[in-house]
């Protein structure tokens, strides 16, 4: 029997990162077996020869297109075909789906698309996003395009290629600004031993044999508990490199930072801060990870995971993955007015601060909330 739900990764990267190469070299490793990839076709690119060797097994290409809007109703239909080629045995075994996006693309209608679909969201879960970083072109890249920054911000693991023909000094720099925009995704080098196919692929939100150290990763420094992280907040922060890549307009638009409450707190509580941020501010979040103590059922924590304003189900996780307890948020958006979000998830965790109306008024009028309608 097939194990539901089907992991799916993407993997994206800017035009010529070198998505097809790795795809091609990940797809000769065993561990990848009984793998589906979903590649869009765009313009000239080809598919490599191994790819089409293994059309037979289950590969399927689309034909046209860019993922992010033309093509997005013909992915869905493709995951779908998946399903039913499981159902009806012309496929015995599909244990991970790969997409690679087109260069282009702003990941996260990707991303949608698929958790927000009531039926495929049963079969498949996004176990995360892998994007290629080509160190040659990245400075230039990110400075000029803000689907790059956003790319590099929805990550959970950013895989720098062509170092080898790289200046060895723009190295740090660029590992800098790729941490500035996304503090929690792991950053490899495509050479690196660890660039193997369930190294890179298998992030592992909810898999419960692999998830632990993940948590605490994309957690980042809210795993530490109580201090609230917040980057991007000193104006000279990008400029402390020797170099001087100071960063573009763009990446200071990006914002990473963490919620954080120690007390367990009700699903009512929960549901209505995401409800509230998720329908007022959907676009400008990224994407948001959280590890929640629920008062109901404090010894299962319940992870939750949204990408712009869709919410992937909630899952619950068997175990504490660390000493960690309470409520941790990590929320990567884009010209979001910050300080709305902290009010809100003060309020709904109740704690105490000035100006704000409580809870029971938020409960009767949400809009009441300074910069609610921002
Ligand atoms: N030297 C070197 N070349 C690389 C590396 N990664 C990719 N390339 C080369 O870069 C070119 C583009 O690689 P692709 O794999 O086609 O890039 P892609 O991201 O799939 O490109 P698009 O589909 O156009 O977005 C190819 O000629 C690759 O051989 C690397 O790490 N080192």
């Amino acid at each position: 029997m097939n194990q539901f739900p089907i992991p799916v990764s993407v993997l994206t990267g800017f035009l010529g990162a070198g998505k097809t190469k790795l795809l091609n070299r990940l797809l000769r490793d065993p561990e990848l077996k009984d793998t589906a990839v979903i590649v869009n076709e765009f313009g000239e690119v080809a598919i490599d020869h191994l790819l089409v060797e293994r059309a037979s097994d289950g590969i399927i290409e689309l034909s046209d297109g860019c993922l992010c809007c033309t093509v997005r109703g013909e992915l869905v239909d493709t995951l779908a075909d998946l399903i039913d080629r499981l159902q009806t045995r012309r496929i015995e075994r599909l244990s991970r789906v790969v997409i690679e996006t087109t260069g282009l693309a702003d990941p996260a209608p990707v991303l949608q698309s698929i958790m927000a679909h009531p039926v495929l969201v049963q079969a498949f879960r996004l176990d995360g996003v892998i994007t290629l970083v080509d160190a040659v072109n990245a400075e230039a890249t990110l400075d000029a395009h803000v689907e790059a920054v956003k790319q590099v911000a929805v990550a959970d693991r950013l895989v720098i290629t062509k170092a080898d023909l790289a200046d060895q000094d723009t190295l740090e720099p660029l590992k800098r600004r790729l941490r500035d925009i996304n503090p929690n995704a792991a950053i490899l080098d495509v050479r690196d031993q660890q660039a193997t196919g369930a190294g890179l692929l298998a992030c592992g939100l909810y898999d419960p044999a692999t998830k632990t150290a993940d948590v605490r990763r994309w957690l980042g420094e809210a795993a530490s508990g109580g201090e609230h992280h917040h980057h991007h907040d000193h104006g000279d922060h990008h400029h402390d490199n020797d170099h001087g890549h100071a960063g573009s307009v763009h990446d200071e638009r990006v914002r990473s930072f963490s919620l954080v409450h120690p007390q367990p707190v009700p699903y009512s509580a929960i549901e209505m801060f995401l409800d509230l941020l998720l329908s007022v501010h959907g676009d400008k979040v990224l994407r948001m990870k959280g590890i929640i103590e629920l008062r109901e059922d404090p010894s299962r924590p319940l992870v939750v995971h949204a990408v712009q304003r869709t919410l992937h189900p909630p899952a619950r996780l068997p175990t504490w993955p660390d000493e960690g307890r309470g409520v941790r948020l990590v929320l990567i958006t884009m010209d979001m007015p910050e300080d709305y979000v902290r009010r809100l998830f003060a309020i709904v965790t109740s704690e105490p601060s000035v100006d704000t109306p409580d809870r029971a008024a938020i409960e009767d009028n949400p809009l009441g909330i300074p910069g609610f309608m921002r």
